[in-house]
């Protein structure tokens, strides 16, 4: 049995000797390096935060201290030392979650992927130990540098520093990077202190560390009372301008030196008090490809040779990403106005391409999505065009920031999703099924879903023309499909991909969900049912040959990768309604539900949207009798009494 095995839960780890801890961190490396390899995941911040786990595990008290991850990705240390040993399902469908799950273990608390809010997190949970009389026990945040650059994460520390009476700690996961290095103040400012002193021999107490550490230590805390400005104010010294520290500080420490994480948490435990420890990391230690990889030291792996760290999987398709990336660089080369913007993912959204090409027009602003809108809306006031690369389940968080920064003074602004609609393996927090009900709201927006390549070339086109207002194209995750060329398109730029002499269904496919659409139609006419399919392309709003044409038939059926409640679908029924056209429609979609990890096939499938769930169940309307509730789909049965098709 190998010491790992023999860890069943977190006090398992209290009786091992200093020898042992460090056999341990090696096992959970190797296992890691031989798992992940198979199912993919995020390899490399878990590779960093091996020792500092361990560390958290024996000094704290899990599940009696409530231990938060900030992003949840770097937690499958934790799982393994909470009785989670079997990776050979991670995030599959009925398998492991690649974050913290509640319905897993007493250990996890915070699910959600979106970074940046471990410290609000902790301090209602602090505030709350305290109030109801738990306040013997400890918080722990685990929060990256990357993370720290998200606004939240101010205004967490902010009100964290206000009362110093919680037994709050705070560890600052230090390893330089989000995906690509950390940029920014708060970057430039953790980077200095890494490299001021060979940190092994810095003295970790918080007293000691200012002195060395000086003015700067001094006023990064001081900052935290004083919000940006005292961060700032490191360079003019007005000492005077701050009170006491608020938040004690230890360290920085070498994050892979177990003794002395260890050392660190004791010392920051005793204090009784929010303390931030900053641990010093490497993301992919211990593993030669992954520290090798410049990109982003393997953040998110597929499945690889665990050997060489080679991608084991290859597409003959190019991705979604990968298109968008072309195509706004031939936009860029002809129009100097256009700018791109992305919240530290300059990669995974595929704006690398244009920075490579032009790099001053390139901005990438740390997790701050919320900033990144408004700032966009400066840019488009300057003259400027800004495109804004972002996955679609971040753009939730800068909602407001749409709606009052940009559409109230109708900024042309082009929001591009990625990873629209359903992903998969990341779980409900990934999946990118909100923005089409959340933005549709937003007056003036104009949302397109490219159904292909050759479509997401062109609606990108259209899109950085316009000046008037935000514009958004979504796309989902992974290799783009089949292209669909249309049979004709109308003269508001509605696509007719297949039309059927007789008038009995309409299908309206937002974006790639044509393909299921097309597919559809040819079942219903197998059954005597003519469907015709058409993509909008722009969705919002719908356009008015849509309204037209559903008149002239018996149902309306509307697809979409996104929630039904609000959805294209919903908007496509209002529109109707308003125009007088009583035809009957059926909204598919995703329901309102959090969605838990599994491919996308499979959610699809479970949520009804499959070409032989959604042939059989309009094949019924249309037959006349009612519908079985397919999950996700909502039914209008058609009162339409015109002549039953042959069967
Ligand atoms: C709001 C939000 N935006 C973007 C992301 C995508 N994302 C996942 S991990 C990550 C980088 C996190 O960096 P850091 O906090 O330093 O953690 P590390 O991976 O270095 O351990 C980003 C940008 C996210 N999860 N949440
Ligand atoms: C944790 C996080 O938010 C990202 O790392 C995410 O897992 C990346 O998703 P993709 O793999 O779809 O780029
Ligand atoms: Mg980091």
């Amino acid at each position: 049995m190998t010491l790992l095995e023999r860890i069943r839960g977190p006090r398992d780890l209290d009786d091992l000797s200093t020898e042992e801890l460090a056999e341990l961190a090696a096992e959970i490396r190797a296992y890691l390096v031989q798992n992940v390899a198979k199912t993919g995941g995020h390899l490399g911040p878990n590779l960093g935060v091996v020792e500092m786990t361990i560390a958290i595990h024996r000094v704290f008290h899990s599940p009696t201290d409530a231990v938060v991850f900030d992003t949840g990705h770097q937690s499958y240390v934790h799982k393994l030392l909470t009785g989670r040993q079997d990776f050979s399902t991670l995030r599959q469908q009925g398998g492991l979650a690649g974050y913290p799950q509640r319905s897993e273990s007493e250990h996890d608390i915070v699910e959600s992927s979106h970074a940046s809010s471990s410290l609000s997190w902790a301090d209602g949970i602090s505030k709350a130990f305290e109030m109801t009389g738990q306040s013997d026990r400890h918080v722990v945040a685990v929060v990256g540098d990357g993370a720290l650059t998200g606004g939240m994460t101010w205004e967490a520390l902010n009100n964290i520093s206000d009362d110093n009476t919680r037994k709050l700690v705070i560890i600052v996961n230090d390893n330089g990077r989000s995906y690509a290095p950390t940029i920014g103040g708060m970057a430039r400012f953790l980077s200095s202190v890494r490299t001021q002193r060979t940190y092994r021999d810095l003295q970790i107490s918080s007293a000691r560390a200012f002195e060395r550490l000086g003015a700067p230590a001094r006023a990064f805390y001081r900052g935290v009372r004083g919000g940006m400005h005292g961060f700032l104010s490191r360079f003019t010294d007005n000492e005077a301008l701050y009170s006491n520290l608020d938040i004690k500080y230890v360290g920085p420490v070498d994050g892979h030196d177990e003794h002395a994480m260890e050392a660190a948490l004791r010392q920051a435990k005793q204090y009784g008090a929010p303390v931030i420890v900053h641990a010093i990391t490497e993301k992919g230690r211990g593993y030669e490809p992954a520290l090798r990889d410049v990109a982003d030291q393997f953040h998110a792996v597929g499945q690889i040779d665990p050997e060489t760290g080679e991608s084991l999987e290859t597409s003959s398709k190019p991705s979604w990403t990968s298109v968008f990336a072309d195509s706004l660089v031939a936009l860029a080369e002809e129009n100097e106005r256009l700018v791109g913007i992305t919240a530290a993912m300059l990669r995974p959204t595929g704006l690398h391409r244009m920075a490579e090409r032009f790099p001053s027009r390139v901005f990438d602003v740390g997790i701050a999505e919320q900033h990144a809108v408004t700032s966009a809306a400066g840019l488009a006031f300057g003259g400027l065009h800004p495109v804004v690369a972002i996955y679609a389940t971040f753009m939730n968080r800068a909602f407001d920031q749409v709606l009052m920064d940009v559409a109230l003074h109708k900024a042309g602004v082009t929001f591009v999703l990625d990873r629209a609609g359903v992903t998969g393996p990341d779980g409900p927090s990934h999946h990118g099924v909100w923005d089409l009900s959340v933005l549709q709201v937003v007056p003036g927006i104009r949302i397109a879903a490219p159904r292909d390549s050759v479509r997401l070339t062109e609606e990108l086109a259209e899109a950085v023309k316009v000046d008037d207002g935000p514009t958004v194209l979504r796309f989902p995750k992974g290799s783009v499909g089949v292209e669909y060329d249309a049979v004709h398109r109308l003269d508001d730029g509605v696509d007719v991909l297949v039309e059927s002499e007789r008038k009995d269904v309409l299908l309206v496919a937002v974006g790639p969900m044509a393909g299921i659409a097309l597919e559809v139609a040819e079942r219903l006419e197998s059954h005597g049912i003519g469907a015709t399919v058409v993509d909008p392309r722009w969705v919002v709003p719908v356009p008015r040959s849509v309204v037209e044409l559903a008149g002239e038939y018996r149902i309306v059926v509307s697809l979409e990768d996104g929630v039904r409640v609000g959805g294209i679908g919903t908007r496509i029924r209002q529109d109707l309604r308003e125009a007088g056209v009583d035809t009957a429609v059926t909204e598919l979609g995703l329901p309102d539900e959090f969605l838990d990890h599994a491919t996308r096939g499979e959610i699809l499938e479970a949520a009804g949207l499959t070409p032989q769930h959604i042939a059989r169940d309009v094949t019924a309307m249309v037959l006349g009798s009612k519908l079985p509730h397919a999950r996700g789909a909502g039914v209008d049965v058609p009162t339409d009494t015109r002549p039953q098709p042959r069967v």
